[in-house]
């Protein structure tokens, strides 16, 4: 990041961490939400999951082979990364060095492995937002019902509900999804009310600044 105040943004981005236990819909409202405000950007993970139908590469993850993944980590091209349910995952680092730098807000999706390391690393920047099902027969009806899972990996996902969500009491919000219109809706809240952190308004000291009443003349 930049030192040279010529370059300095006249706002601090954001970045908006979701995490939720397999099957919440936390990639769900993620896509809509991006696809509703052009300002997020969507920092796109690198991961050794195959993928799944109608994932796209370079859209919704980079997938790429163990040697690639460990070359990347190794060569300190990733701000964190985890194990997860037996995959890698790991955020890359210079988009979100780039967007940072010009201000710019970006959206993870991450578990709580990757939320904690960003909210380390960037704790200005990060704001958590946990997301959990209406219940646990929700949570599994909706992992089954998506039909991109075999049964022994949706099995294990199901199985690893309990320890995710056992990280909820770290987050700065909390959002049960119950219906996407809703969650949306909050998510969108959340985004407008965090935008509006004195700390992420740094261009307000020049307008501040410049406020000084007009003098009045009689
Ligand atoms: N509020 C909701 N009501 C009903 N179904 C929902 C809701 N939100 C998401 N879903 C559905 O639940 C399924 C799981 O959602 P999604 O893939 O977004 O979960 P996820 O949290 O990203 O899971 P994972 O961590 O496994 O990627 C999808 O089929 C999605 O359409
Ligand atoms: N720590 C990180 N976790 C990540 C990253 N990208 C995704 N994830 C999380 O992995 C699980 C499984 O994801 P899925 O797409 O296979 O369902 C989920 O909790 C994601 O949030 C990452 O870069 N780092």
């Amino acid at each position: 990041m930049s030192s040279d105040p010529i370059a300095t943004p006249d706002r601090r981005g954001l970045c908006l961490i979701l995490s939720s236990p397999s099957g919440a819909g936390k990639t769900t409202l993620a896509r809509l939400l991006l696809a509703s405000d052009a300002s997020l950007g969507h920092s796109v993970s690198v991961t050794t999951r195959p993928s799944r139908a109608q994932e796209a590469d370079g859209v919704d993850y980079y997938f790429v082979t163990r040697d690639r993944f460990e070359a990347m980590r190794d060569a300190g091209e990733l701000l964190e990364w985890a194990e997860v349910f037996g995959n890698f995952y790991g955020t890359p680092a210079e988009p979100v060095k780039a967007a940072l730098a010009e201000g710019r807000d970006m959206l993870f999706d991450v578990d709580w492995q990757g939320a904690s390391s960003i909210a380390a690393l960037l704790p200005e920047d990060a704001v958590r937002v946990f997301i959990l099902p209406p219940s646990g027969e929700e949570l599994s009806r909706r992992i089954y019902s998506r039909g991109t899972d075999p049964e022994h990996v949706i099995e294990a996902r199901l199985e690893g509900a309990e320890a995710e969500i056992s990280h909820w009491g770290d987050y700065d919000y909390v959002l049960v999804n119950r219906n996407v219109e809703d969650s949306l809706a909050v998510l969108k809240g959340i985004v407008t009310a965090e935008r509006h952190r004195r700390h992420r308004q740094v261009g307000l000291r020049t307008l501040i600044a410049h406020l000084a009443p007009p003098s009045r003349t009689r």
